[in-house]
């Protein structure tokens, strides 16, 4: 029998203990990126479930835009880029957010979007949820209807969930 994807997650992603700061538990997904076999049913994976719904493709700066460039390329969508801010040189929207260590912006072209286009987000990790928030936020800003979210992994008891209350969400493990 095939090795399920839940199997494949628990055998290639990494758990670093206390880092990057004392209490946070680390999901490192870098391995399963690496693994030929583990990226392409991860990659094809995230964006089954919305098939044929959506037209681009929105990953957050850093670790999204590895997972949403390759579903873009794997479904012949666009990709958009949502970065951390003051990196993108033209009119932006912007939202300031807090994660499970630290607080950060995402900022998106104003212009990124024709009105009305699908868009899929794509991420590894859905934790307290506020980089995926902050980024549905800033495609709806910019005049896009939001498809769905997909993650890898959905990490328990952070929230994340109940932050994107009402969106179809598509995550691959709860862990
Ligand atoms: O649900 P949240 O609490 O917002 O956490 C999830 C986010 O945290 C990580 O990104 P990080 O900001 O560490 O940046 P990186 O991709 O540059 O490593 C991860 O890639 C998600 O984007
Ligand atoms: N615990 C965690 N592991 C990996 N990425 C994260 N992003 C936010 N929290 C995380």
């Amino acid at each position: 029998m095939p090795e399920s994807i839940e199997a494949l997650l628990d055998r290639l992603c990494a758990v670093i203990p206390d880092y990057p700061e004392p209490g946070i538990s680390f999901k490192d997904l870098t391995p399963v990126f690496a693994d030929g076999e583990g990226l392409r049913r991860v990659v094809d994976a995230l964006a089954a479930p919305f098939e044929g719904r959506f037209d681009a493709v929105a990953g957050m700066e850093a670790r999204g835009f590895l997972l949403a460039s390759a579903v873009a390329y794997a479904t012949g969508t666009g990709l958009l880029t949502v970065r951390k801010g003051g990196k993108l040189p033209r009119e932006v929207f912007r939202r300031d957010y807090e994660l499970e260590y630290g607080s950060a912006s995402l900022e998106i072209h104003q212009d990124a979007l024709k009105p009305g286009a699908r868009v899929l987000l794509v991420d590894d990790v859905l934790a307290t949820g506020g980089t995926m928030d902050a980024a549905v936020q800033l495609v709806e800003q910019a005049g896009g209807a939001v498809a769905g979210v997909a993650v890898v992994l959905e990490l328990d008891g952070l929230g994340g969930r109940a932050k994107l209350a009402g969106r179809e969400i598509n995550a691959l493990q709860l862990a």
